[in-house]
């Protein structure tokens, strides 16, 4: 697999090696020993599975706040996303700024976001399929959102023809400048 630094401290582009044959490919998605290997040394404890019908289909910025924090890797195994994760740790010195890395089941790459980043992604076509595994469980109580489009951030999301479609929760997400962030 190949590990790839996305130009924040700690985001990185994972690449696992793909084997193809005559009946398609076989592909370990996550291999602790190799992780570790990585220098990556994570407990995940929760797999997620979204499911977007359109293109352009926005949901973040998301976070769990500490001691519920996530760190989350993300890949997609139908369609494309373009997916962003923003510093969102006070003191940090990146805090408020972003990457972004496109991900798609072609590819096969996953991104890893890391605790004290906020999480977002658009699909890029329809009937996208998201996966990713996290490090802790779901929390509503630890649960935050920060706007998409905060100016103060400066998110340069892909134009959509049809536009953006996102949840009410999303739609009414604090600024980070209102936002409860890391410390
Ligand atoms: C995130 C999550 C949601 N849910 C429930 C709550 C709600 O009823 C329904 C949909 O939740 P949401 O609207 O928050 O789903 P969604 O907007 O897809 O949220 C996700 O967005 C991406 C960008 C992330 O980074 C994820 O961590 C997560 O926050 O699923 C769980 O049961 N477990 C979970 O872990």
């Amino acid at each position: 697999m190949e590990v790839r630094p996305l130009g924040i401290d700690g985001v990185l582009e994972i690449v696992p090696k793909r084997h193809g044959d005559a009946r398609g490919f076989f592909i370990e998605t996550y291999n602790a020993e190799r992780f570790s290997q990585a220098g990556i040394d994570l407990r995940f404890v929760q797999d997620n599975h979204s499911y977007s019908a359109a293109a352009g289909v926005l949901r973040g910025l998301h976070y769990q706040l500490a001691p519920r924090a996530q760190d989350k890797l993300v890949r997609v195994i139908r369609g494309s996303i373009l997916d962003v994760a923003v510093d969102i740790r006070r003191g940090s010195k990146t805090f408020g700024k972003w990457v972004a890395l496109e991900l798609s089941a072609d590819r096969g790459n996953q991104i890893l976001v890391p605790k004290g980043f906020a999480h977002g992604f658009v699909t890029l076509v329809p009937d996208t399929e998201v996966l990713y595994k996290v490090t802790d469980t779901y929390s509503p109580e630890h649960d935050r959102s920060i706007r998409f489009d905060d100016p103060a951030i400066g998110i340069e999301w892909p134009s959509m023809a049809g536009g953006f479609q996102l949840s009410d929760k999303d739609l009414k997400a604090p600024l980070l400048a209102a936002a409860e962030v890391f410390a």
